[in-house]
């Protein structure tokens, strides 16, 4: 393997190391691939089409992004002040609401898509 190629590789394992840092650091990460895990397994039973599960899977993807982005920018913050900052609060807050709009989306997605085929399913 090239030099280029092992930085390639190296950069995946940081990147995976990160991403186990934030689902062991955080609980709301665990709670988030779990419904997750569970809203995939529903729509597998309803026999969603391709495109219903692709736009699940983004949905999903998305949430759990941003989980990890806001778990990031809370490390970040406290790496520069352990002291009460308004800004430090604002920046935490911010990343904050981020996740919770996108999670309130989510839910209004996961509803639209779930819809048709749960209807059909129990009728
Ligand atoms: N250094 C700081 N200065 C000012 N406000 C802060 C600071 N650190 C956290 N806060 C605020 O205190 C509240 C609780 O923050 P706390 O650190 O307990 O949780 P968090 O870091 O947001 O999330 P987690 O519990 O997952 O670490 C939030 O409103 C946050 O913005």
């Amino acid at each position: 393997m090239g030099p280029s190629a092992r930085r390639f590789v190296r950069s995946f394992g940081y990147a995976w190391e990160g991403i186990k840092a934030a689902v062991s650091g955080e609980q709301n990460i665990k709670i988030h691939l779990g419904v997750g895990c569970f809203v995939l397994l529903a729509a597998y039973a309803l026999h969603f089409s391709a495109e219903r599960f692709a736009i699940l899977l983004l949905v999903i993807g998305a949430v759990i992004c941003l989980e990890i982005m806001n778990t990031a920018l809370e490390r970040v913050v406290d790496l520069v002040t352990d002291d009460f900052h308004p800004l430090a609060k604002q920046a935490k807050d911010m990343a904050a609401g981020a996740v919770l709009v996108f999670s309130v989306i989510a839910v209004i997605i996961g509803l639209l898509l779930f819809f048709k085929p749960a209807l059909h399913y129990f009728s």
